[in-house]
């Protein structure tokens, strides 16, 4: 089975080259994949498989030739990865597999159609829109940070840090607690601080994250859309770019005059290989 290997600000994938979806994945064979010293080592897996391939994607298959097939380290599924759909169209354009058209490339997910616009070394993508639907906490040990639910395709829980707790002191090499009925599929945690002003933007953000399904990692994307769209509310803006620092690098998001969200970053291939 061929692999490669790319990531996006750190946020790093074992990619499955699958055209017409023969490969018989399973969570126990991505498991393994993904363990960083039994295997290639990556935060999830994202299989490249034709849209029509998969039944998932059937329905889709006249949008985009390409579903993003995406899984999380643990096995389990996601909806949508915002750094993993731009590596995706970095090994698509770099394998020959697919050229954007003049609004863009689009791809399949389990969160509908993402459109990719290419700009040299960084990819912007089109996403879903994030909404803000309710109140809850995240509890790390004795700690409580209140925060808000945000849907953008996958479920987040954007917890903005008070009374002078800083990001750098968070233990999160273990879950953080959620509430499960606001959360009954789990939730990615973002703990966000504020960064002093950068040119360029309208705001600037620092950001830890713990993935459903993958631990804490350097970066995520649909992350960072959630916390962008929680920063620009908080500004009392209703559009903008926000700046979203990441232990692995920086994101954009924005949102236009047009009701566009987007969320913008560099996509990295670094290798391939065989698995054995
Ligand atoms: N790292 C991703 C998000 C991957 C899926 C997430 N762990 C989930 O289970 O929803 C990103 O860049 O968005």
């Amino acid at each position: 089975m061929r692999f490669t290997k790319g990531h996006g600000t750190g946020n790093d994938f074992v990619i499955l080259p699958d055209p017409d979806g023969e490969l018989e994945l399973t969570a126990e064979r991505v498991a393994a994949l993904c363990d960083r010293h039994r295997g290639i080592g990556g935060d999830g897996v994202l299989r490249v498989v034709r849209s029509a391939k998969h039944p998932e994607a059937a329905g889709q298959a006249g949008e985009a030739e390409w579903f993003m097939d995406y899984w999380n380290s643990d096995g389990s599924f996601a909806e949508m990865c915002g750094n993993g759909v731009r590596v995706f169209v970095r090994y698509l354009m770099s394998n020959d597999l697919a050229t954007p058209g003049p609004a863009g490339l689009p791809v399949a997910t389990r969160a509908g159609i993402m459109v990719a616009q290419v700009n040299d070394g960084s990819i912007r993508v089109r996403m879903t829109t994030p909404r803000v639907y309710a109140g809850s906490t995240a509890t790390i040990g004795a700690l409580t940070v209140p925060g808000v639910a945000v849907d953008c395709g996958n479920p987040h829980l954007v917890c903005n840090l008070h009374d002078g707790v800083r990001l750098a002191v968070l233990d999160l090499t273990r879950p953080p607690g959620h509430d499960p009925a606001v959360f009954p599929g789990g939730v990615n945690v973002e703990f966000v601080e504020p960064a002093e002003p950068v040119d360029g933007v309208d705001g600037h953000v620092r950001m830890r994250v713990h993935e459903r399904g993958s631990g804490e990692t350097l970066s995520c994307g649909t992350g960072a859309l959630a916390v962008g769209a929680v920063a620009l509310r908080d500004a009392g803006l209703t559009t903008g770019s926000i700046a979203v620092d990441l232990p692995g690098g920086r994101l954009i998001v924005t949102h236009d005059d047009d009701g566009v969200w987007w969320l913008e970053g560099p996509a990295v291939l670094v290798a391939t290989g065989e698995v054995l």
